[in-house]
């Protein structure tokens, strides 16, 4: 049975160690707790005095179907390989939205040295290593941005223009680096600072690698975002490495975790920068963001319509031909 979708993995382990307590002790679960305490022990089949740790309790989440469909359908996340064989030759199609050159523009390593404020612009933070960099050069199908497998490579603000039509602003990480501890030091507050001052920008994109979501220097950092009133959208990077329900499931505890932020924009984005997957979606958030939509965006809604159109015709002839095979044995 399915466990209640309104519970995410701390409110399971909170409702768990309160039933264990109240067993524990011979009390009565409070009443706060009694409904809830019975659905998860119903549909998990927990012993009272069960213990399981986060990653048994995420083993036992059940993920949406309908999202494991689209995450099929947009190839995010790794799958067996035989399943992929037998559907791809009815696929969709996705032509590609394009986003203007990136070129490097400037670099700060303190408040003073922010370039004007000109153009709009989106801000890429995450913990080292998630990929921010990289997410940038495959955006826009450049190398502009310096890429490692080692945290801490990128350790200032550097701002790419695109096409001179809005920036792209990548961010040290924050979380463990192997950079020198004096530099780390200065980066935290040279963010706060961008955030809090920068009238031009319109979103921060928060990294999040898939494989472990919101981590606790993660939630400081949203915390700091809601505290300075910025709006901001979580991104799941990496999801070639997790296995499809997994992210079906990864990325349904996230969305509940940052439902209640006024300042969090609801959809969380899911994207593979090797596969290349889910950077279309993420292109034209972009691109309504900056309010460039109809600048950029015209000339492929006529094209997605066509390849919609074809997709739907391809899909009709396979239903029609298996449905006739049926017919005949
Ligand atoms: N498998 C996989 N690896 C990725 C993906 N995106 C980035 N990487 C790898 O992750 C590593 C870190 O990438 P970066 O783009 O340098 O990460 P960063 O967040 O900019 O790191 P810092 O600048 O150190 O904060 C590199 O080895 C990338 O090849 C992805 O979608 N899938
Ligand atoms: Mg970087």
């Amino acid at each position: 049975m399915a466990l209640p979708t309104s519970l995410c993995l701390r409110q399971l382990r909170a409702i768990q160690t309160a039933a264990s307590a109240n067993h524990a002790t011979g009390a009565r679960a409070t009443p706060a707790f009694n409904t809830s305490v019975k659905a998860l022990q119903e549909s998990v089949k927990l012993g009272r005095s069960e213990e399981l740790s986060n990653r048994q309790l995420f083993a036992r989440l059940q993920a949406d179907p309908k999202t494991v469909e689209r995450l099929d359908m947009l190839r995010l996340g790794s799958e067996k390989p035989g399943r992929f064989e037998r559907k791809k030759w009815f696929r969709y199609q996705e032509p590609n939205v394009r986003l203007p050159h990136v070129a490097f523009f400037a670099g700060a390593q303190a408040a003073t040295s922010f370039p004007k404020e000109t153009l709009p612009e989106v801000g890429i933070v995450g913990r080292s290593n998630v990929g921010k960099s990289t997410l940038i050069n495959q955006l826009c199908g450049s190398a502009a941005a310096r890429v490692s497998d080692k945290p801490g490579l990128t350790q200032q603000l550097n701002f790419y223009t695109a096409d001179n039509d809005f920036h792209l602003v990548d961010m040290p990480g924050y979380g463990f680096a192997f950079a020198k501890e004096e530099a780390q030091k200065h980066w935290l507050p040279l963010i706060e600072a961008y955030v809090r001052e920068r009238k031009t920008l319109r979103r921060v994109l928060v990294l999040l690698d898939a494989r472990h979501g919101i981590k606790a220097n993660d939630r400081e950092f949203l915390a700091l975002l809601d505290r300075t009133h910025t709006k901001y959208q979580l991104v799941l990077t990496k999801c070639d490495l997790v296995h499809r329900i997994d992210l079906a499931k990864r990325h349904l505890l996230v969305s509940q975790e940052v439902e209640k932020s006024r300042n969090c924009i609801p959809r969380v984005m899911l994207v593979s920068a090797r596969h290349e997957a889910g950077l279309n979606e993420l292109r034209k958030e972009i691109l309504h963001t900056c309010s460039l939509g109809q600048k950029y965006l015209g000339l492929h809604r006529k094209k997605e319509s066509i390849a919609q159109t074809e997709y739907l015709e391809q899909l009709k002839i396979y239903k029609d031909t298996a449905r006739a095979k049926r017919r005949r044995q």
